[in-house]
């Protein structure tokens, strides 16, 4: 019989799912830089890569150790953005315009997992792809290819631009009085970045619009539920994130969220 191992850190963790990337004919399992600078620096939490769980080429399913049991022990979940696309039979379409730009290993970790966190309130934020993961593992669908559709500005960046033009303010979005950002952020106006060719088409079950952009995009989300910290955003708080309030106040909200987690489990167990 498998045993339950408990760790004691000494700070909350927050694990974050990871991309499957193919160098050459390997599979490599990775988080962007910035997004863990942002967990560890921003949120205050330690930050644990998890990697995909669902078996592939040279993986046996890790399913019997990242189990409910091993993700309740988190104190939080981060789920980043990826040039990977969702693939679309888990909204309901079948035919995926972009079949080049897949990752069925991330696809099999994060929407289970978000469900899982939701269900066992374990605070979630979730950016770019990592949004559009929520809302598809709660019922919603993605628009495949947003620049296919006239009534959308560009919300793609310049793949001829510098890093720092590439993550630059790009456009408006108006935030929903009540909800959780105007709330951090004071305000219900904010410039946000935008990288991104899928977009929310419809919203999931259990979701709140948090914030849309000049076209009507929804470009932030959250759980309608406000017992627990559950926020998807569209565009790249992590980018630099201390020279912008609404991302900085961000990172600090969930470092807030997962270290009441934190000391909750730690009365429970003493
Ligand atoms: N592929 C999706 C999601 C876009 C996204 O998450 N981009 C991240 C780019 C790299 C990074 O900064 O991590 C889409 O195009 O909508």
């Amino acid at each position: 019989m498998r045993r339950k191992v408990k760790v004691n850190f000494k700070k909350p963790v927050i694990g974050i799912v990871c991309d499957v990337i193919k160098y050459g004919l390997n599979g490599f399992h990775g988080v962007g830089e910035k997004y863990i600078n942002a967990i560890a620096h921003g949120a205050n939490a330690i930050p644990i890569l998890i990697p995909a769980q669902p078996e592939a080429q040279d993986l046996e399913s890790l399913s019997v150790f990242f189990d409910a049991d091993f993700f309740e022990q988190l104190d939080g979940v981060f789920f980043p953005g990826s040039p990977s696309n969702v693939e679309p039979h888990h909204y309901g379409t079948e035919t995926s315009k972009t079949p080049e730009s897949h990752d069925k290993q991330r696809d099999g970790s994060s929407l289970p997992l978000i469900k899982l966190a939701i269900e066992k309130g374990i605070p979630l934020l979730a950016v770019c792809r990592g949004m559009q993961e929520l809302n598809v593992a709660m019922g919603g669908e993605l628009h495949q290819c947003l620049f296919h559709h006239e009534e959308f500005i560009e919300h793609r960046e310049n793949k001829n631009g510098t890093r720092d033009e590439q993550y630059a303010p790009a456009h408006d979005v108006t935030l929903s009085p009540d909800g959780v950002l105007a709330n951090i952020l004071g305000a219900t106006t904010h410039k946000v970045n935008s990288l991104h060719g899928q977009g929310i088409k419809t919203l999931g079950n259990g979701l709140k619009v948090e914030a849309t952009a000049p076209d009507g995009l929804v470009e932030a989300i959250s759980g309608n539920d406000n017992s627990n910290f559950v926020v998807g955003v569209q565009w790249h708080p992590e980018w630099q994130y201390q020279q912008d309030k609404l991302s900085s106040s961000l990172f600090s909200a969930f470092g807030e969220a997962i270290n009441q987690r934190f000391k909750e489990k730690n009365n429970k167990s003493m």
